[in-house]
């Protein structure tokens, strides 16, 4: 490869080489000609990244990124967010319709029911170093749930998908605060059925034994804010990973703990415990403009955490509402973070600067939402984990749609090989 927005191609047969662009389009016959090594390929299309390639369809979530529209199922994300709860999103991204009260009702109880780990699940964590990434735990923690609920499952059978949809939803929070627990030592808790999901979490991720926890209800809906938010974004990468492993036939189990460790990585998911940490880094508003000129280096791989998306060329709709909620729970809730102020100022100097404005990089979701899980009183190391929580309800819908779709086939992209034409073996004593 000579530089990275070309490919070289040699056919060494006939020694010609040919530079060949690094952009989207067919390499039809032309090609051919540059690379004789793919005469018999025909036709294909070399897309990396994935920048225009649609991998399915999907009637779960609509994006427009150049006007900054989200939506699941046709409804806005702006009503979901002010007038919906995460556990109805969850029934809405499942079935396709906002449930009525008593299909909410089954959901909910259904749930509820499958919230407890299995006592010898428990034992796994004994196994993880001590100080384990939550996310590590979480990924293995939820990949060993195929070895709990194999025997009864048959991947083709719509029961059976509902049910690891239920199970799924219902102990993902139960498996989270229990890597939480784990890495600071503490017992876990069992979950109180007794409360609504994301009470129920906080319950089991802060509660001390004999010290009832005080939640304040501003602190729930924060929370059950963010999960509404997370819950599905398209053919994101962990769900594109989760298709990709579901294709195969592999369980949902599985599917989704491939997920889990695609949302792990810093330009993914794991970008809110980066921003927050880049946010501490930083320091104090005087220090933004130096960030700044860092992230417009080319020499220095230091990029604005919690800016730019792929699809989003405008404001992504969810970080207003988070920057919102995020300025309503800290005065609520009394908290003066200096983060606010250096993610303000960061925002500010980022939308008058001419390289992020060209390359239309906005604040993405990652962006304000660290500093309200800071102030609800979740460690760092458990943001990606909380975006874990909320994106299952997501990634087992698509899930479930791939099983759905009659015709759904093996996900197998094909390359454009740049290595050596055909040549001779030779034995060792010849090389
Ligand atoms: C839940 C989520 O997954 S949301 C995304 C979370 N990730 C982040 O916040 C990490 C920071 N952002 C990024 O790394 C990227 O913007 C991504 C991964 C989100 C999108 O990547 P892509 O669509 O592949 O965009 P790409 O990396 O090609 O960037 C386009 C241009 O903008 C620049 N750019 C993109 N994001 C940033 C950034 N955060 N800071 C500085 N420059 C940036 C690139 O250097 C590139 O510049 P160039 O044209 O001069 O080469
Ligand atoms: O859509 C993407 O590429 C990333 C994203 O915002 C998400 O997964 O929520």
């Amino acid at each position: 490869m000579s530089d990275s927005k070309s490919v070289k191609l040699v056919d060494e047969s006939n020694g010609r080489s040919s530079e060949l662009p690094l952009l989207t389009g067919t390499l039809g016959p032309a090609c051919i000609d540059i690379a004789p090594l793919y005469k018999d390929t025909g036709h294909f299309t070399y897309d990396p990244g994935y920048g225009s390639t649609a991998s399915t369809k999907s009637a779960i979530t609509y994006i427009d990124g150049d006007e900054g529209v989200l939506m699941y199922r046709g409804y806005p994300i702006e009503q979901l967010a002010q007038q919906s709860s995460f556990l109805e999103v969850a029934y809405l991204l499942l079935h396709g319709e906002l449930p009525n009260k008593s299909q909410f009702s089954g959901f909910e109880n259904d749930i509820t029911h499958h919230t407890m780990m299995h006592e010898s699940h428990k034992n796994f964590f004994q196994g993880f170093h001590h100080d384990a990434h939550p996310m590590a735990m979480l990924a293995a923690s939820v990949a060993s749930l195929s070895a709990f609920y194999h025997d009864d499952l048959n991947v083709d059978n719509p029961e059976d998908r509902k049910l690891a949809a239920i199970r799924l939803i219902a102990k993902m929070p139960t498996i989270a605060a229990a890597c939480y627990r784990y890495s600071i030592g503490w017992p876990f808790r069992y979950p109180r059925n007794n409360l609504e999901y994301v009470t129920r979490f906080l319950h089991m991720m802060f509660e001390v034994p004999s010290e009832p926890l005080e939640l304040s209800p501003t602190c729930a809906k924060a929370l059950d804010l963010l999960f509404i938010l997370h819950a599905d974004h398209e053919q994101n990468a962990s769900t594109s990973t989760v298709r990709l492993v579901g294709s195969t036939g592999a369980n949902p189990y599985a599917s989704i703990a491939a997920g889990i460790t695609a949302l792990w990585g810093p330009a993914h998911g794991g970008a809110n415990e980066a921003v927050l940490k880049m946010l501490e880094e930083i320091g104090s508003p005087d220090k933004v403009e130096n960030a700044v000129k860092r992230a417009k280096d080319k020499n220095d791989n230091f990029r604005l955490m919690g800016f730019g998306h792929r699809v989003y060329k405008n404001f992504d709709p969810r970080a207003k509402i988070i920057r919102e909620m995020c300025h309503k729970v800290l005065a609520e809730m009394g908290v003066n973070d200096p983060l606010l102020d250096v993610a303000m100022k960061l925002e500010e100097a980022a939308l008058k600067d001419d390289y992020f404005v060209e390359r239309k990089l906005y604040p993405n979701v990652d962006f304000y939402s660290g500093i309200i899980y800071k102030a609800l009183g979740i460690p760092t190391e458990m943001f990606t984990v909380m975006f874990a929580i909320a994106r299952t309800a997501g990634w087992i819908a698509h899930w479930i749609e791939q099983h759905e779709t009659p015709g759904s086939r093996i996900g197998r992209p094909r390359q454009l090989y740049v290595g050596a034409p055909k040549r001779d073996y030779a034995s060792i004593d010849k090389r």
